[in-house]
């Protein structure tokens, strides 16, 4: 490892594309005065850019090191990432992570972990890639209430949205180079099926609502069966379709959260962010809207998050989670929303509590409806509609008259 005047050694869990990415991210910074210990990594036989020295394959030889006291977990084993965080924390270390899965699961003990052994754990990364939201939510807005916040959490499938779009790649291409790139997860599942942007939102709702919620109880539908006649039928009303997440407070203090694939007009600013690039807005009750956007994945983009919670940690911050101790806020998803359907060619609607179910296109090769219908009504019927590949979006109301209008008028046109 470089030789650098160093009072505080770091123990790096991953030398992945995020490993990787503080390690170069810590290159660059002369005087930190970090000396990063040996990195732990799994394989043995894989070809590194640092010496094998670099390297430890046990992570006791870290965690049971009594010069360490601040780690860096990067790893991309939801599992064993927990176990390491949970031993790190047990011992009262300091210890960040970029694991939103692991994070999502395990956060009501992961939260008591730290408040009975006086252990740290801050996850910036973990949410929005460079994008600061966490500490925004936490620290910035503690005291004040928030209504609302929504946007794109997951570079992967905006990439691959993005470049159908722009340049007409099919899913399976444009899905290759987002691995490729290194933004999406090990098993992509996770991106392009919304699990990921769930757990991200989970991890919002605790520091923006004070509201613990496990990630499975979180309406989620991905863009895993997008089509590209779902991309032109939303361009038909100036609007491109975008995995957003969402988390809203009503006033009589229930929050709705969802994960689904929107139709996004153009006046909105999540229209216009692309590939890799994340936003998020926040609607706070006093200050009013705000909106934040930066790279959501990617070596660098996150190793600086990484870095930004190890310096903010050598510094003695840590998130206090004071709305969390409030507790007034309570799930609900009762709300109804109106949704754009395409169910492909002999696949038809599951039996449900549809209201206002209009017919918007048929074609030899699928028919595409709207619809309104509860959160958790169309949580129910979720795997039906899975199973049948039907792609569901959010739409609003009048966007969904304006579709209708535009494809009757296209199919005329098509026809003359
Ligand atoms: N990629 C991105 O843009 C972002 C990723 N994240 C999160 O960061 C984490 C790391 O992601 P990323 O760097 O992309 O993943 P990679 O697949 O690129 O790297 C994963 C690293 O984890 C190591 N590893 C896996 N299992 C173990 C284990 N059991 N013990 C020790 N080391 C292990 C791998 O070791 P080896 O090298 O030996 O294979 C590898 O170095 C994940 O939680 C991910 O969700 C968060 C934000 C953005
Ligand atoms: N796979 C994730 C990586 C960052 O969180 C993504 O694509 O956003």
């Amino acid at each position: 490892m470089k030789n650098k005047p160093s009072n505080i050694r770091l123990g790096i869990f991953g030398f992945g594309c995020v490993g990787q990415g503080l390690y170069d991210v810590l290159q660059t910074i002369e005087q930190a005065g970090i000396e990063v210990a040996p990195i732990c990594v799994k394989d043995k036989e894989k070809p590194r850019s640092l010496p094998a020295s670099a390297f430890t394959y046990n992570p006791q030889d870290l965690l049971q090191d009594e010069s360490i006291t601040l780690f860096a977990e990067l790893i991309s084993d939801a599992d064993e990432a927990y176990s390491i965080v949970k031993q790190a924390l047990v011992a009262g270390k300091t210890i960040v992570s970029a694991n939103k899965k692991m994070l999502a699961t395990h956060l009501p003990e992961l939260i008591k972990l730290q408040q009975n052994y006086n252990g740290t754990l801050l996850y910036e990364a973990a949410v929005g890639g460079s994008i600061p939201i966490i500490r925004t939510l936490e620290s910035y807005y503690s005291s004040e209430t928030l209504q609302r916040v929504s946007g794109i959490l997951n570079g992967s499938s905006n990439y691959i949205l993005s470049k159908m779009e722009s340049e007409g790649l099919s899913y399976s291409l444009a899905l290759q180079q987002a691995q490729k790139l290194g933004f999406a997860e090990a098993d992509p599942t996770l991106d392009v099926g919304g699990f990921d942007t769930v757990n991200k939102l989970s991890l919002i709702a605790a520091h923006a609502f004070g509201v613990t919620v496990k990630p499975e109880l979180i309406l989620r539908f991905g863009i895993d069966v997008v089509g590209e006649e779902d991309l032109e039928a939303a361009a038909t009303i100036e609007a491109r379709i975008r995995l957003v997440a969402f988390a809203e407070v009503n006033p009589f203090n229930e929050l709705n959260l969802h994960v689904l694939p929107t139709f996004v007009p153009a006046q909105r600013e999540l229209y216009h962010v692309v590939n890799e690039t994340n936003g998020v807005t926040i609607d706070p009750v006093f200050a009013g809207e705000q909106f934040i956007k930066g790279r959501g994945a990617g070596s660098h983009p996150t190793g600086s998050a990484v870095w930004a919670d190890v310096s903010a940690a050598i510094s003695g911050y840590r998130y206090a989670y004071r709305k969390t101790k409030i507790k007034t806020i309570v799930l609900n998803q009762d709300k109804k929303i109106t949704i754009y359907l395409r169910c492909p060619g002999g696949a038809s609607l599951p039996e449900a509590a549809w209201e206002n179910l209009v017919k918007i296109q048929e074609t030899g090769e699928a028919t595409s409806f709207t619809a309104d219908i509860s959160v958790k009504e169309l949580q129910s019927i979720q795997t039906d509609l899975a199973a049948n590949h039907i792609f569901i979006a959010q739409i609003a109301a009048e966007q969904a008259v304006n579709i209708a209008l535009k494809l009757k008028q296209k199919a005329e046109v098509a026809y003359s």
